[in-house]
């Protein structure tokens, strides 16, 4: 029986990084929703954005907490004129109270999160978008194998993700900085402890280093989005 303890094999989702970076926008049509926090629903066209042909892409930001998931995801959706969905914004109330009490998360705790985030991001896309960008630290295999679900009989939708890896010291100084966060510095040992990094069998994981300056983190995150999306469009003209 498979169950969420079970990672799920991921088959011909090949978006590591890939050659022949484009000087422009390799998406033909960019949506033009802009960034959105909580994508709503639009029942005109709900439905009529997805299965037409042309490729699509979530792009999942993923990490513990303080590695710059809301830095670079921002920037990505800005760049590409896609929709940006907070996967913190997703939390209920409940999640919020126990992490602002420095009590981590559990699975329980997540599953439904995880579930939301992952329609979410497909409701962005029925709305007639080439891609969206959203932030999730989806810690764990398990909990990326939650989102592995969204392009499951949609061929022409592709997922990524990003990991931005940084060690737990460089992380534990960022969120020291930070202020009016409910993410406190004594939760960045937990966030550690249950992280599961991806390994290079998750082949549609780009792992970026974020101990370099942000601007440097987002030039080479938007470098890497844009090759991948490139070599997958030639690939579909081939
Ligand atoms: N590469 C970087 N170098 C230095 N500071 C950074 C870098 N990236 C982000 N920051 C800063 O670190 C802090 C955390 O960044 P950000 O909020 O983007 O992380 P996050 O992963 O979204 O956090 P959380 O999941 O806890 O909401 C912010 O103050 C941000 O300005
Ligand atoms: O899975 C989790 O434990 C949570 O998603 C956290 O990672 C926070 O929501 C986020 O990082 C904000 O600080």
């Amino acid at each position: 029986m498979l169950s969420y303890n079970t990672p799920i094999s991921v088959n011909g989702q090949n978006a590591g990084p890939a050659g022949g970076m484009s000087a422009r926008l390799p998406v033909k049509s960019l949506g033009n929703n802009g960034p959105v926090n909580g994508v709503s629903s639009n029942d005109a066209v709900s439905g009529t954005g997805r299965h037409v042909g042309k490729e699509q892409h979530i792009w999942l930001v993923t990490g513990p907490a303080g590695c710059g998931k809301s830095t670079v995801a921002k920037h990505l959706a800005d760049a590409l004129q896609w929709p940006y969905i907070e996967g913190d914004e997703y939390h209920p109330p409940a999640n919020i109270a126990k992490m602002s009490a420095g009590i981590p998360l559990t699975d329980a705790d997540r599953w439904d999160w995880l579930t939301q985030l992952r329609e979410a991001s497909i409701k962005a896309l029925d709305q007639g978008n080439d891609g969206v960008v959203l932030t999730c630290s989806a810690l764990k295999r398990k909990y990326r194998d939650v989102i592995r679900v969204a392009p499951y009989f949609t061929p022409n939708l592709h997922l990524h993700f990003i990991y931005l890896d940084a060690s737990e010291e460089i992380l534990l100084q960022r969120v020291l900085a930070r202020q009016n966060h409910y993410m406190g510095a004594n939760m960045v040992h937990s966030q550690f402890e249950a992280l599961e990094r991806p390994t290079p069998a998750e082949t549609d994981v780009i792992p970026i280093d974020v101990s370099r300056p942000a601007e440097m983190v987002m030039a080479d995150a938007l470098n890497q989005v844009l090759r991948t999306i490139d070599a997958i469009q030639k690939d579909q003209s081939q």
